[in-house]
């Protein structure tokens, strides 16, 4: 079949509105207006069921830990009013003994004594409690850690492919990746407002008791401070937010400058400059606006600060004037301008922690975000079951596809079956579509246009899991796992991880024996120079490792996507012959820019600008002229 190549149209598709769908579902905006901001405190219930669920009984722990020290401070400060007062009132007393053992004898000291190894209770408890209070904590950060990573790494496995290349989505993730093991300061800090509410709560109860307006000065005074903080906040998450591709770059060239990966062509094609110069000039523009944002905040911090201490000292003077009038005593004015100083500073704390809150909290609203977004390519209710064996095989009619936010139709009207038991090879040459093809096939994207059917049903109705377990495809850009070399051909079927005549079988269908006999450790050997004590493999034996793979599946479709380009001549022929043995009975295909390999296979399809430019055997391509032909000769002569 042959039909003409026309270039590629850049019309708008009609699955154009799941693009912008795609865009509504991340949600670029950072929330503008003050109320929203703190709208983001709704995060603050589910977060703290988060932590419940990652260790109820340490979540359960700390708090009563709290809150028995969150009444400590009060009761210390009542004692040593109590021991004041006691002191006043025995240095009063006429006619006490002369020296402190008779006053002791006496039974006088009985009472002072009483207030003093209490205090020393309270103090020794307070020390023990804060102790017990940190380890708790550093508990259960460490397991809500875990809890909201694998729940991020659960959650990320479910998304679609297409998700993972979209820039916004990247963006997302990265900050939800950091959301879940940077709120952990969060956890500490709500627990620990809790704890101060409680002792402000006891402190002002007992101011309450003398004079009620003493509290509210206190809360005045410190309101300007409360907001400005807040502002400051949310004006740093805005810019976070709104950086966070910068920062993604900024990331990202620190890793290129530095990293195993990168580390030979930066020396060969001396980077380092280069790289280095543009780390410098984005983290300055990071720094210009950081810094503008730190110096307004500590000049008008400072000015709120004076706001907060003229209310005190004006409380203050108060309390003195009233013991100087004998309204109050000097066990009083001990513990009002105790209580004071410290609500105070609690106060001015636990507001400035509620503003960090609320700036916490958007952040979660990140990660909440993340947690929302769901995947499109899903089973549908009732799903069918791939059949075993697949009767006809799979027929594309006239599919289109184009990549999330691309005008070109990566392919477009395209055509053809897919027989059950044969070997189809395509070839094209780059950018034709081969990969799109295979990857619609495998269902990590659905077509924009047309179906694709499987023994005569839309693909979209058999259950996904069933479809991916009856493909075994290797790409091109097959991963590269730092693990052990039996690991490393163990992924393709991670369930018989432990069935090593199983790997050992695959590896020697792929070749990849001999590659493993060569290491030190043979199959436990670790691969790839990230660990120490690994080994790294020249391109072609990380290659034989990865087609291994695919045998380990046992899957009724087998696709190779070009993984043998780095093979040598010799190898890329045994694979391929081999590859034609095992596909015996088989559905499979392959793809490659070696003729010598395509020609094994029963059927070719040649693509061009994303559709089918013409099919037939090797002979029946050559026969007529045309771009296999032509591909072919320029191949030959090549070897002349
Ligand atoms: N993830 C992607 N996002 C956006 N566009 C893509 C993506 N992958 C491929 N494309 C585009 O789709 C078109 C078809 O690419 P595809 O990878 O299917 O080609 P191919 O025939 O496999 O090429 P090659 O021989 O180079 O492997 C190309 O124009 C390519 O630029």
């Amino acid at each position: 079949m042959t039909t003409p190549a026309d270039p590629v149209t850049t019309t708008p598709a009609p699955g154009a509105g799941a693009e912008k769908k795609l865009r509504a579902r991340f949600d670029p905006q950072p929330p503008r207006t003050f109320a929203a901001r703190w709208a983001a405190m709704r995060n603050i219930p589910p977060f703290l069921a988060m932590v419940w669920r990652a260790s109820p009984g340490l979540t359960l722990a700390t708090l009563v830990l709290r809150l028995v020290r969150a009444l400590l401070p009060v009761t210390a400060l009542w004692v040593g009013k109590l021991i004041i007062d006691e002191v006043v009132r025995l240095a009063a007393t006429d006619g006490t003994p002369a020296t402190l053992v008779e006053w002791w004898h006496a039974g006088l000291l009985n009472t002072l004594a009483a207030y003093v190894v209490l205090e020393f209770v309270l103090g020794i408890a307070s020390d023990l409690l804060g102790r017990l209070v940190t380890l708790t904590d550093s508990l259960l950060a460490e397991k809500l850690t875990i809890a909201m990573s694998t729940r991020l790494m659960d959650h990320a496995a479910r998304l679609d492919l297409k998700d993972f290349e979209d820039a916004e989505f990247q963006d997302k993730l990265d900050r939800a990746r950091r959301q879940s093991s940077g709120r952990m300061p969060l956890m500490g800090q709500l627990m620990g407002q809790l704890q101060d509410l409680v002792t402000v709560a006891s402190f002002a109860g007992g101011l309450v008791v003398y004079n009620p307006w003493l509290v509210m000065l206190l809360i005045i005074a410190l309101i300007p401070a409360f907001l400005g903080e807040a502002h400051f906040n949310a004006r740093s998450y805005t810019l976070d937010y709104r950086r966070t591709p910068e920062r993604r770059e900024i990331d990202y060239v620190r890793q290129l400058a530095a990293s195993a990966d990168t580390a030979k062509e930066v020396k060969i094609f001396d980077l380092h400059l280069f790289l280095r110069d543009r780390y410098l000039s984005l983290s300055r523009s990071f720094y210009a606006a950081n810094r503008a944002i730190a110096r307004q905040r500590a000049a008008w911090g400072a000015v709120f600060a004076a706001v907060g201490t003229i209310g005190y000292y004006t409380a203050y003077a108060w309390i003195i004037g009233r013991t100087l009038t004998g309204t109050l005593s000097l066990g009083d004015l001990t513990f009002l301008s105790g209580s004071f100083l410290r609500l105070r500073s609690l106060l001015e704390g636990l507001l400035l922690s509620f503003s960090s809150t609320a700036a916490q909290a958007l952040y979660l609203d990140d990660l909440f975000a993340f947690f929302k977004v769901g995947p499109q390519i899903v089973s549908p209710p009732n799903a069918r079951q791939v059949p075993m064996p697949i009767r006809t095989g799979f027929t594309f009619r006239n599919v289109g596809f184009r990549y999330p936010n691309s005008d070109r139709w990566a392919v477009r009207n395209l055509d053809f079956t897919l027989r059950a038991g044969e070997t189809l090879a395509l070839v094209g040459e780059n950018g034709a579509g081969k990969t799109t093809l295979v990857k619609l096939l495998a269902r990590l994207y659905d077509p924009d246009e047309g179906e694709i059917l499987l023994d005569g049903v839309d693909l979209r109705e058999y259950d996904l899991d069933s479809l991916r377990a009856s493909i075994g495809v290797i790409f091109q850009d097959f991963a590269r796992y730092s693990m052990t070399a039996a690991d490393n051909i163990a992924v393709g079927r991670i369930a018989a991880r432990d069935q090593m005549p199983r790997i050992e079988a695959a590896a020697s269908r792929a070749l990849a024996d001999r590659v493993i006999e060569r290491l030190p450790n043979g199959y436990d050997q670790m691969i790839g120079k990230r660990f120490a004590s690994g080994v790294e493999l020249s391109g072609g034996e990380w290659q034989k490792l990865a087609i291994a793979r695919a045998y380990m599946r046992d899957a009724q479709v087998l696709i190779l996507d070009e993984p043998t380009a780095a093979l040598d001549a010799r190898s890329e022929f045994e694979v391929f012959q081999r590859f034609n043995e095992l596909s015996e009975g088989r559905t499979a295909i392959l793809i490659s820019h070696r003729f010598s390999s395509v020609r094994m296979a029963d059927r070719i399809l040649v693509l061009a600008d994303g559709r089918v430019e013409a099919e037939g055997t090797h002979e029946e391509l050559l026969a007529q002229p045309g771009r296999y032909r032509e591909l072919y000769e320029l191949q030959a002569a090549g070897y002349r």
